[in-house]
């Protein structure tokens, strides 16, 4: 396959455009978000608003925490599901996670920071926070180009105040050997949208849907931005949310932090009366995000590729 053929993500530039200001800019940027996010689900964004420090102290953030022991780690324990630190399984050894809640508000980022270190790191909490508050503008440029292009904006205030921030970090392991081995198994994302950074270290696949895998090159200068499936159901399906998994092969270590918007506990998903007619009949019954989050976390859950169909599909 010559490399024309290969399939890449649409790369989409962000740069100088901001959620307040009406851009010049906005329309076109909009209609580019649009076509990715129907079609591929994701794209890679070029955000120039994190300043190139800040990516950098992110990542030295990432391998700091990471470097303490399993035993501090361990506590990092949250009452929402899959929110603290998750590791050593057997199925994606390579694999460790940790979450930091509400990680666009210092306070929160600092009580974790307490927790880990107990005499204080308060450059952590500040890259951590900086970090966050930087890609949430991204995340609402994202959504209100979303509501916009589906003509749904006046939903939009409401919509925004509907979810939190989770910023995940992430630490794969390099395998040690030249093939290929499972870093984090295909799954699709159960939230509205997510916004990854990463270290030079390549893995992320991303699945098209025609079913091939694209390999996410990275670069400095790039976030991936991937729709989940309560913002597709809550489009009643006019976006798309793509599997993706993580591949790793050689000795280095992948570092990647992810923020995720999610749906705030007790906030019901119901797809806009205006994104459902007969051309389109309603795809997904309105849900409590929470509720479906303890399916998606029971054995079967966890084996079922589409979840959210199962649980709430019509
Ligand atoms: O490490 C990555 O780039 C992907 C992580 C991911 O897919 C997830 O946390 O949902
Ligand atoms: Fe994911």
């Amino acid at each position: 396959m010559g490399s024309e053929d290969t399939p890449k993500l649409p790369v989409i530039n962000f740069t100088d455009l901001k959620l307040e200001a009406k851009d010049p800019n906005w329309e076109a940027v909009k209609s580019q978000v649009h076509r990715a996010l129907v079609e591929f689900g994701c794209f890679e964004a070029v955000f120039d608003r994190v300043p190139l420090e800040l990516r950098k102290a992110i990542l030295g953030s990432l391998q700091e925490l990471f470097d303490l022991p399993l035993q501090t780690k361990l506590l990092n324990v949250s009452k929402k599901l899959f929110h603290g630190y998750v590791g050593q399984y057997p199925m994606v050894p390579l694999f460790e996670s940790m979450g930091i809640d509400d990680a666009v508000v210092y306070e929160e980022v600092e009580s974790l920071t307490n927790t880990m270190w107990p005499n204080g790191n308060p450059n952590f909490s500040k890259t951590i926070q900086s970090f966050s508050e930087e890609l949430a503008e991204l995340d609402q440029i994202i959504r209100k180009m979303v509501l916009e292009s589906l003509g749904v904006e006046k939903y939009l205030e409401e919509h925004m105040n509907s979810t939190n921030y989770l910023l995940r970090v992430m630490k794969y392991q390099g395998p040690q050997t030249s093939d290929t081995k499972l870093g984090l198994s295909a799954h699709t994302d159960k939230n509205i949208v997510t916004i990854l950074y990463q270290n030079e270290v390549e893995g992320l696949e991303v699945l098209t849907k025609d079913g091939t895998w694209i390999s996410y090159k990275p670069s400095p200068h790039s976030f991936v931005v991937m729709i989940g499936d309560s913002f597709n159901a809550w489009a009643n399906g006019r976006l798309h949310s793509p599997f993706h998994r993580v591949m790793m092969s050689g000795n280095e270590t992948r570092y990647s932090a992810g923020l995720f918007s999610i749906p705030k506990g007790g906030s019901i998903i119901k797809a806009p009366e205006e994104l459902v007619d007969e051309e389109h009949p309603l795809l997904f019954k309105p849900f409590d995000h929470m509720e479906f989050l303890k399916y998606y976390y029971t054995e079967k859950g966890q084996r079922d590729q589409f979840a959210l169909l199962t649980y709430c599909g019509v």
